[in-house]
């Protein structure tokens, strides 16, 4: 039976919940998998590279790849453009891969109304509390005072999507929330195969 391919993992969670640190475990785990590396207009914080963490660009070439059709989804996150460039997200899939998304829930929305909709098994990451993630952006010291006030504030906002995804994490202790998302992964990658169920159902009628 042919047909194969690949599943979407799609993580959103608010800004400092821990996403990152999260995926970087979960990465030990598991295998045959591709991060989408997302484009954006936001500058590079201390450490990160361009083509690992992120597609660094201008406003302006943003806006050029937006016109020329690039992108899967993108939208205007904490004041900066964001978006998952839809060439190498097909390629992975058409190579049998779990495609990894951190995006926000404007981008989660938006992929939900896409063809590839049926491909995506949703996680919404969060802290205990507000309080928690507050304190997580001040230690992880990369934004400054006026950025993280921003970020609390659209977190209060984001939180009021969570019904809309599949799984909802705590990310308290990271080795237990990593051991839940790796388990949620595997069963992403399951779900992907009911996309033969029309081919076997074809099979027994024949
Ligand atoms: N819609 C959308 N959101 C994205 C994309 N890439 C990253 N984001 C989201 O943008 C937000 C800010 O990301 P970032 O500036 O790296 O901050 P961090 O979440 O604190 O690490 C996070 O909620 C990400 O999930 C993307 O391609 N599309
Ligand atoms: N389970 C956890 N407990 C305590 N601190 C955590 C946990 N997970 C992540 N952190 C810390 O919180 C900060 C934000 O994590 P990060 O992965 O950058 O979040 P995000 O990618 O969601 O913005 C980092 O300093 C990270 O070390």
């Amino acid at each position: 039976m042919q047909d194969k391919h690949g599943a979407i993992l799609l993580i959103s969670g608010p800004s400092g919940c821990g996403k990152s640190t999260l995926l970087k475990e979960v990465y030990k785990d598991i295998n045959e998998y591709y991060f989408s590396i997302s484009t954006t207009t936001r500058a590079p914080r201390e450490g990160e590279k361009h083509g690992v963490d992120y597609l660094f660009c201008s406003k302006e070439e943003f806006e050029k790849d937006i016109a020329a059709g690039n992108f899967l989804e993108y939208a205007d996150v904490h004041g900066n453009y964001y978006g998952t460039s839809l060439k190498p997200v097909k390629e992975a899939l058409a190579q049998e891969k779990l495609v990894i998304f951190d995006i926000d829930v404007q981008g989660h929305d938006l992929v939900k109304k896409t063809e590839l909709a049926s491909y995506v098994t949703s996680v919404f990451i969060t802290t205990p509390s507000l309080k928690e993630l507050e304190n997580r952006l001040n230690n992880r010291a990369t934004d400054s005072k006026d950025v993280i006030e921003k970020r609390v504030k659209n977190a209060k906002i984001e939180i009021n999507s969570i019904d809309k995804y599949d799984y909802f994490l705590v990310n308290d202790d990271l080795s237990k929330a990593s051991k839940k998302l790796v388990s949620i992964a595997n069963a992403a990658r399951i779900k992907s195969t009911l996309f033969n169920k029309d081919l076997i159902i074809k099979e027994w009628m024949n």
